[in-house]
């Protein structure tokens, strides 16, 4: 490992050229437009826990347009940036992810969404001016992609045949939804380029919440680990979005739908920037498998709240399997 640091604690590692076990198969696509797509993105759930989506609804100008104003903000220097705040967990961080000794290759601004738009206070670090912009596009384009997760779910509801069609919208909809929202930029670093390396940009985990809406600009790092173990990488899209499923919606589905690991490598060569939508339900919600799926079957998990899932979460280190806490022994 070679070491990128400000103090010896902080190491981010180097990954040697791609290894043998990096796979470039193709992942789901699912055009929302298509009669039949609630099967597919029940599938795509089932075999990789992820899927791109086109035909999205969320128009490419609420796309650019936060994509610009981020770029403005992470453009600003070092001193003005940290104006923002540490963050804990929600503010202005820079290469720490989380509280627990976690590092990447990456620099981000993290955001809790309840049911009130974000205020232009809440950007007081930046000019007033500023703040306003980088505020309306962040509203128009939360709710935008928040209003694409209700659908996926609405669709997701149909394609495992639960008559409710909202029983997983209503979570992330609900006033007391409790999501959050991330910027996310991984610098170019020409040094990397020049040894022929990858970094780790953002470590190996799983999301917490019940799903995740990803945009990207046109740089690729993101990678998807595989039933087998091995890393599948993602071609960035930037009119797409990518779609995972969280660890509360594999709890909800008693095991059928997975909450896919993934990370994010930089090679240095161009600046990634993503921006990603986490669809979390009301803290206390309890969260149990489904009695409309399970059919026999025995729950794989204990009962808990999201606000016990969030607190043991935010609690551990990013590759840690989190869901483990909460697994049921099994009688049979
Ligand atoms: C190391 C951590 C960062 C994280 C909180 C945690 O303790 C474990 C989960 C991490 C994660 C992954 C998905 C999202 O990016 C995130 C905001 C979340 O809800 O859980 C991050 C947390 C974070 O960056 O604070
Ligand atoms: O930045 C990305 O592309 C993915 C980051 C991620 O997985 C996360 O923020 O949870
Ligand atoms: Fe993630």
């Amino acid at each position: 490992m070679v070491v990128l640091a400000n103090t010896p604690t902080e190491q981010i590692s180097i990954i040697k050229p791609q290894k043998a076990h990096v796979h470039f198969s193709n992942i789901p696509i699912i055009d929302l437009s298509k009669p039949g797509c609630e099967i597919a993105i029940v599938k795509a759930l089932e075999d990789f826990g992820f899927f791109k989506v086109t035909n999205h609804g969320v128009s490419k100008e609420i796309m650019s347009k936060l994509e610009a104003e981020a770029v403005k903000f992470f453009s600003l220097s070092q001193v003005e940036k940290d104006k923002a705040g540490y963050p804990n967990p929600c503010g202005y961080g820079n290469k720490r992810i989380g509280g627990n000794g976690d590092f990447g290759w990456v620099e981000y601004l993290l955001f809790e969404i309840n049911s009130k738009p974000i205020s232009s206070t809440s950007l007081g670090f930046l000019r007033e001016h500023c703040a306003s912009l980088f505020c309306s596009a962040l509203n128009e384009y939360i709710s935008s992609v928040r209003k694409l997760s209700s659908n996926v779910l609405e669709l997701m509801a149909q394609g495992l045949g639960i008559k409710q069609r909202d029983i997983f919208s209503k979570l992330v909809t609900s006033q007391e939804s409790d999501s959050m929202f991330r910027l996310n930029h991984y610098p170019a670093c020409p040094l990397l380029k020049e040894l022929n390396c990858n970094l780790t940009g953002f470590g190996e985990h799983t999301d917490p919440q019940l799903i995740s809406i990803l945009r990207s600009n046109n740089t690729n790092g993101f990678q998807i680990a595989l039933k087998d173990g091995g890393w599948l990488s993602v071609p960035p899209d930037e009119g797409s979005f990518f779609i995972n499923a969280g660890d509360i919606l594999q709890v909800l589905t008693n095991g059928r739908l997975r909450s896919v690991k993934h990370r994010v490598l930089t090679n240095g060569s161009k600046a990634r920037v993503s921006m990603i939508f986490f669809g979390g339900p009301p803290l206390n919600q309890m969260i149990t498998p489904l009695p409309q799926l399970l059919k026999g079957e025995e729950k794989k998990y204990i009962d808990f709240t999201w606000a016990d899932y969030k607190k043991a979460a935010f609690k551990s280190r990013l590759a840690d399997n989190r869901l483990a806490l909460f697994e049921r022994e099994m009688t049979h």
